[in-house]
Order: C-alpha cells, then sequence, then structure tokens
C-alpha cells in the first residue's frame, strides 16, 4: 500500500507524519514504524505521529518512538503535529487535541510555524541523587552538568537509561547547563530513540521545573532554554509544590511530503 507522508522538525526533533482519519494504518506495527523512521532504509526521524479523529476534540495525537514501540508524551511531536492540523486544514490558529497523558491546548502562529503547547500540569519532582526525576508526559531524569557542549552524553546518557533503577521502564536523560541568569543549554538522551537527539520538548519542560524548584523561585516563570537543534521556551506558574500553566513554544517547520511503499 501507498502512503502519504510529511516530515516534520521542531528543533530538530524530527518526526513521520500521516493522516489517519480515515482510519487505514490502525494496526500499523512496530517494524513498520521502525522502517519509516531508519534514516537508511526509510524517510528519517525520531518518532512517528498518526493525525487520527477523536470525538470531542479536534484530533487524537498517536505517537511513536523511532524504536517503534508506542511511546508516551511528546512535547516537540505535539508542537509538530498541531501545524501538521493546520497545514491539513482540520484547526486554525488553536486546537484542543488529544494524546496519551491526556487533553492539550495550543496555539499556532498564523505563518504556521511557531507553536505554543500547554503541556500537563506536574506536582511530583523527586530527587535521585543529585539529579530531578519527573514525568512531563514522559520521563524525564535531569542532571546538572558541567562542559556541556564537550559532555559525551551518548554514553553518559546511556548508562544512566540502563541502570538497574531505570532498564525496565527506561527514561530520558536531560543534561543541563546554565548559561546566564535565567536561561540554560540542554542536552538529551532520549528512550525510545536510545540516542541523543537535536531537542525533547518534555525534556526542555523537565528541566524548566526541576531548576524552579532547585533555585527556589517561584510565581510567573519564563525559561528561555537552547538545544542542538534550535531554542525553546518554557512558560509556567509555581506555587511551590505545583506546576501548572506550563507552555512549551518554539519552531515546527514541514520539511519534505512524498509518498513511500508500506
Ligand atoms: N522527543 C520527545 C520525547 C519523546 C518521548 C520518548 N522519547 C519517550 O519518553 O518514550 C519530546 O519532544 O518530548
Amino acid at each position: 500500500m501507498q502512503i502519504k507522508f510529511y516530515k516534520y522538525q521542531g528543533a530538530g526533533n524530527d518526526f513521520v507524519l500521516i493522516d489517519n482519519r480515515e482510519g487505514d494504518l490502525k494496526d500499523i506495527d512496530k517494524q513498520a514504524v521502525e522502517r519509516l523512521c531508519d534514516r537508511r532504509f526509510g524517510i528519517g526521524g525520531d518518532g512517528l505521529m498518526l493525525l487520527e479523529n477523536e470525538p470531542g476534540f479536534d484530533f487524537r495525537m498517536v505517537y511513536y518512538n523511532a524504536d517503534g514501540n508506542e511511546g508516551s508524551m511528546c512535547g516537540n511531536g505535539g508542537r509538530c503535529i498541531v501545524a501538521f492540523a493546520k497545514h491539513l486544514g482540520v484547526i486554525n490558529d488553536t486546537t484542543k487535541f488529544l494524546a496519551t497523558d491526556g487533553v492539550h491546548h495550543a496555539k499556532i502562529s498564523e505563518t504556521g510555524n511557531w507553536v505554543s503547547l500547554q503541556m500537563i500540569d506536574v506536582s511530583d519532582i523527586n530527587q535521585d541523587g543529585e539529579a530531578y526525576v519527573l514525568n512531563t508526559g514522559s520521563p524525564h531524569y535531569v542532571k546538572l552538568a558541567t562542559n556541556l557542549k564537550v559532555k559525551d552524553v551518548y554514553n553518559e546518557g546511556y548508562a544512566i537509561r540502563n541502570n538497574p533503577t531505570y532498564k525496565q521502564e527506561g527514561i530520558n536523560v536531560n543534561f543541563v547547563e546554565k548559561t546566564s541568569d535565567d536561561s540554560y543549554f540542554v542536552r538529551t538522551f532520549e528512550r525510545g530513540v536510545e540516542n541523543e537527539t537535536y531537542a525533547c520538548g518534555t525534556g526542555v519542560t523537565a528541566v524548566a521545573l526541576a531548576m524552579a524548584k532547585n533555585n527556589h523561585q517561584t510565581g510567573a516563570i519564563t525559561t528561555p532554554i537552547k538545544v542542538l537543534g534550535g531554542d525553546l521556551n518554557i512558560r509556567f506558574n509555581y506555587d511551590g509544590e505545583k506546576f501548572s500553566n506550563i507552555f512549551l513554544e518554539g519552531p515546527a517547520e514541514l520539511v519534505f511530503e512524498g509518498t513511500i511503499e508500506l
């Protein structure tokens, strides 16, 4: 079967998107996702998403990691699928859609390539030694680092993701370095890609929340974060216990489209 696909990227976190409103791909299997995401034998991407119909919502986001397993929430993917929904004419400039972690609201710029996506509220942050562990739709480990530019993120991230505590469920490992008063540089080793990616949306969200806690900041907070693939921005409120009104903001661009035999 020939299928039409769209390739998007958000700060260099890249995805294959497919319009599945007709439901033709209901039973897409692990091998097919893995092949489509393969950078040599397929289209290439850190993940694959299906845009599906969902009663009461503009659409439903179904997300798979590049290894073919159905993943948890993907922040940059969420931003890209909003741009895709606008491109398809499913939405205009605002949307309410359903993802695996619940309801998401988002706003998209008139040009269609800048998306502000509301993320789920967060109230639990745990510590593992010096690191923070929290779930922003996906599970994240956040560790302060120095000389992050030259850090061996693959090997250090791999070791943490595969240690006995996290091996079975997996975790995304974020290293963060402060660059100025309230701005950070972040590099992430992603579960399901099992490699460093150029950006991770739920990851930078986790970093922004963990750094607010770490720095005893409360109130309305805005945290710009630089990643390998560009710049992202996180806005939220923190009352010392709960993080709410969390928005992940940044670019989402259509790169190319085509058809492929499935
Ligand atoms: N790149 C994604 C994270 C995907 C989640 C996945 N790696 C997992 O936890 O299984 C993001 O922008 O939030």
